[in-house]
This record gives C-alpha cells, structure tokens and sequence, in this order.
C-alpha cells in the first residue's frame, strides 16, 4: 500500500499525520493529487471527511510536520519540559496532550471569519527535545531551538511546558524583534524573583526577562491574576519591572470588553508577544495543570480577548502549563488547543 496522504500530496514521502496504511483504499483511492491546489497554496489538514479524525499519528491539528513542507508562516512547537516547576510535575506531557485533542479542530473559524490555515502555512515542528535534569541547559536550547526554528518559519507557536520556556523564547524574539510587549495571561504573576534560590524558574520568567530588557515596559499586562500573593511587595515589583494588570476580578467588575480596550491601549503598536498558562482559566475550566487558583477566567473570556487582537502584530506566542495528569476528560487540553488555535487564527492575513 503506498504511503501518501490525501491531503498532504507534496508530502507522500514521510507523510506523518494520517496513518496512511489504515486508510481505507476508497479514502486513498478519492486523492486528488497534487493537481488539486496550486503549488504554492498551503498544505492543509488532513481532511476529516476522508479520513477520520481519530485516525493516524497527532501533529496539531493534523497539519504537515515542517519538514513536510518548504517553509512556514507560523510553526507549532512543543517544549517538554517542566523541570521548573514549584508544585505539581507534569507539564512535559502537555504538548503530547494538546496535540491529541487539537484533532478536533475545523479549518474555518467563524468568531474571527478566517481558514487559518488556507491562507498561510502552519506546520507542526515536533518537540524541542531538552534536558530535563539541567534548567541552564535546557533554557540555553530551547533559544537555540527557537532561533534555529526562525530560519524556516516566521513565527512559532510554541506548546509547553511549564512557564520557565517563557524566557528563553523572549529571549529568541527579542535578538529577531528587540524588546516587545508581553501580553501575560496567568493566574500567577511569575515575577517573582528566586526559588530556594534558583533565579530560572516557572514563577521567575517575566522578572528576568525584564531584567534582560526583553520587553518593552510601557505596554506589557498580565491578564487574569489572581490568588495570594507571598506579601504586598510583590505587586511593587511587579509594577516597576514594567507590567500593568487586568485581574481576574476586573474582568468580573467591568467586563471583558472594557478589559479589552486596556489591553488594546497598553499594547499600542508595539511587537506583541503572547504568553497564556493555562491556568488563567478557572481550574473548572483547566483542571490539568500544575498551580491551580480558584476565580478564573472563563474559557470564553479567554478566547474573546485573543479574537480581539487580530489586527495587532503577533510575532510570537506560547501556551504552558498543561499537565495532563491532572485533566478530566480532555477538558484542559480541549481548551489550549482552541486557545492554540485562536492564536494561529489572530496572526492569519486577511483579505
Ligand atoms: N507559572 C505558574 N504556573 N506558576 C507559578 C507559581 C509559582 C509559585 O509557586 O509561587
Ligand atoms: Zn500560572
Ligand atoms: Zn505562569
């Protein structure tokens, strides 16, 4: 039986994603070819009508792996790492995880009126693989693995992982794009500034990078916040390392469209980089990660704010934290993925 993909016809020689041979010779027997799409249109997903969605090897998605396709808009990586956590382990499983439930996932998005993967190439980079007994070593390759990914993509979408591959990314962005704006979706600060001494952690991320100057301290946020704090200082230097906070309580008292024009005003027109733990959702919304809060974002919150900045410049994103020991029924997975999804949607072109 040959091995080509039916929808991924420029791929025939290591087509990855529809477990070909489990194709029935009808479905195999319907592809069009290569005929079917202009050359230089993108290769999309594997097509669910032809060949179940439950069928084959997950890429998010089920796009083309990157080595499936001449170069790429936007890459989706994973980043299996969560050697700097400080509570639950298990974020290394998150990429795997997501990928699975991002089969669900339909090429036309009607909240933002766009095929996010017609009219550019998203394509699945597979996994960074890093170390995960030496944080030094791994935050050195991840930017290396960013930087790397840069040259045959022009923008990563990157599935963690705990949060500690946040600086390592900014890092990647800023020697591409100079400092930019983080939008910070967390329940969590993550400025914090060691623990038990070790300055690169999962709550560290965004202190150092505003220590690295990474990002531009006029119009940075973190969206979402909330819970205890280790005292009042915190919020101090959250303040003076150059972030300005929508909590989750002001999305209650005012509103997600007021918070949306916060946001909008704080970023301006500045590079915009995105950053989503997934635990800004309420854990009954994303119970599958490491440090839970109670009094979260809805997942619809979440994914109306992301629709809201399509016309900004995104020239980069991550979405961390997914742990799937901890998630029910796909439920946590479900939501990163759309929230995944909804980002590849928000940098898509228009028109
Ligand atoms: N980045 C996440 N998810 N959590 C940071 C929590 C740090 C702490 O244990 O205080
Ligand atoms: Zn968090
Ligand atoms: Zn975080």
């Amino acid at each position: 039986m040959h091995t080509s993909n039916p929808e991924h016809p420029d791929a025939a020689a290591s087509a990855p994603t529809a477990s070909p041979a489990a194709a029935p010779a009808s479905v195999t027997a319907a592809t069009s070819g290569p005929a079917a799409a202009p050359a230089s249109a993108p290769v999309g997903p594997v097509d669910a009508s032809r060949v179940p969605r439950f069928a084959g090897i997950a890429t998010f998605a089920r796009l083309p792996r990157l080595e499936d396709v001449p170069r790429a808009d936007i890459a989706v990586v994973g980043v299996p790492f969560d050697s700097g956590v400080s509570y639950r382990p298990g974020a290394r499983f998150g990429p795997a995880h997501v990928r699975e439930a991002s089969r669900l996932l339909r090429p036309y998005n009607p909240a933002q009126d766009v095929s996010p993967f017609a009219t550019q190439q998203v394509a699945d980079a597979g996994d960074l693989a890093v170390n995960p007994f030496d944080i030094d070593e791994a935050v050195a390759d991840v930017e290396a693995g960013a930087r790397a990914l840069g040259d045959r993509a022009d923008r990563l979408v990157v599935i963690g992982g705990d949060h500690t591959i946040a600086l390592p990314l900014l890092r990647a962005v800023h020697a591409k794009h100079g400092p930019v704006a983080v939008l910070h979706f967390d329940a969590h600060l993550d400025t914090w500034d060691t623990y038990f001494g070790a300055p690169v952690t999962h709550g560290t991320p965004f202190r150092r990078a505003s220590e690295e100057g990474l990002i531009d301290l006029t119009a940075s946020m973190h969206v979402g916040t909330r819970g205890p704090l280790y005292g009042v200082e915190d919020l101090a230097d959250d303040a003076r390392l150059g972030f300005a906070i929508a909590t989750s309580e002001d999305i209650e008292e005012h509103g997600v469209a007021a918070v949306i024009e916060r946001i909008r005003a704080r970023i301006g027109d500045a590079p915009l980089y995105i950053s989503i733990d997934i635990d800004v959702l309420d854990p009954a919304h994303a119970p599958g990660t490491g440090t839970p809060e109670a009094g979260g974002l809805t997942s619809r919150e979440l994914l109306r704010i992301l629709r809201a900045l399509a016309d900004k410049r995104i020239v980069g994103a991550d979405v961390v934290e997914v742990a799937p020991a901890y998630d029910h029924a796909q439920l946590t997975a479900v939501a990163a993925s759309h929230v995944a999804y909804e980002l590849i949607s928000a940098m898509a072109p228009r028109g």
